[in-house]
């Protein structure tokens, strides 16, 4: 499975405007979707991500679901993300080893190059930049993109990215970037996927 370019992330459950939102943004080209739910209930997040789940095998996109692996089964989706403070890596990886697993590593090299020789698909490093979505997000200095010369499984970025900075991004050996404002919250979905994806084949990234 490619992973690589626009890799959607969904904002909490606000109502179904969200799974219309998500149908456009991988109709015009998201390569990639998160499902990432923090305040609706077990029982809703099945519901909510069977259609997610449903949308993206029609358009034969990677649904990958955060945190929790016991809902990653349970919609039957492609792989799952964690981060510090979700389930431990080998537990994912021993019950799930077939499944994408992505880990977020933040602003360290040397923990996405753990995670590589452990077996993750992917890591994630950010936030570069300031953002409403994640609370307790945590600003990594964009150098660190400087040193991922020797990882060689994906990476992606993730956190404020917005047309304005995209590029200061994209320069670096990264696979791809992960956004969740800067699509969902944009009055022309359509156009805004397209300028990312126009922006992500100019640097060779698609
Ligand atoms: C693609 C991607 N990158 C980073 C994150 C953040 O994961 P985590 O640090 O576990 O924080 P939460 O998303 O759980 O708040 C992500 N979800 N996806
Ligand atoms: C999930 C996550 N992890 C680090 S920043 C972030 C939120 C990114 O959202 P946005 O693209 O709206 O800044
Ligand atoms: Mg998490």
């Amino acid at each position: 499975m490619k992973l690589k370019g626009l890799y959607l992330v969904t904002p909490d459950y606000s109502g179904d405007w969200i799974i219309n939102a998500t149908e456009r943004a991988i109709k015009s080209g998201v390569d990639i979707l998160q499902y990432r739910d923090k305040t609706s209930t077990f029982r809703d997040k099945l519901a909510i991500g069977k259609k997610l789940a449903s949308i993206c095998h029609d358009y034969s996109v990677p649904f990958i679901v955060d945190d929790d692996p016991v809902l990653m089964d349970m919609l039957g989706a492609d792989g799952i993300h964690i981060g510090k403070d979700d389930v431990p890596f080998d537990y994912v990886k021993s019950k799930y080893p077939d499944h994408i697993i992505g880990v977020s590593t933040y602003g360290s090299i040397k923990d996405a190059l753990l995670y590589q020789k452990l077996g993750a698909d992917y890591v994630a490093f950010g936030s570069f930049f300031p953002t409403k979505t994640k609370d307790d997000a945590t600003i990594c200095d964009i150098d660190v993109l400087k040193g991922i010369g020797p990882i060689n499984i994906p990476v992606f970025v993730i956190g404020g990215i917005s047309r304005e900075n995209i590029d200061l991004v994209l320069k670096y050996g990264i696979s791809g970037i992960a956004v969740v404002s800067a699509i969902y919250s944009h009055n022309d979905i359509e156009d805004q996927v397209s300028y990312f994806k126009s922006k992500l084949i100019e640097y060779g990234k698609n």
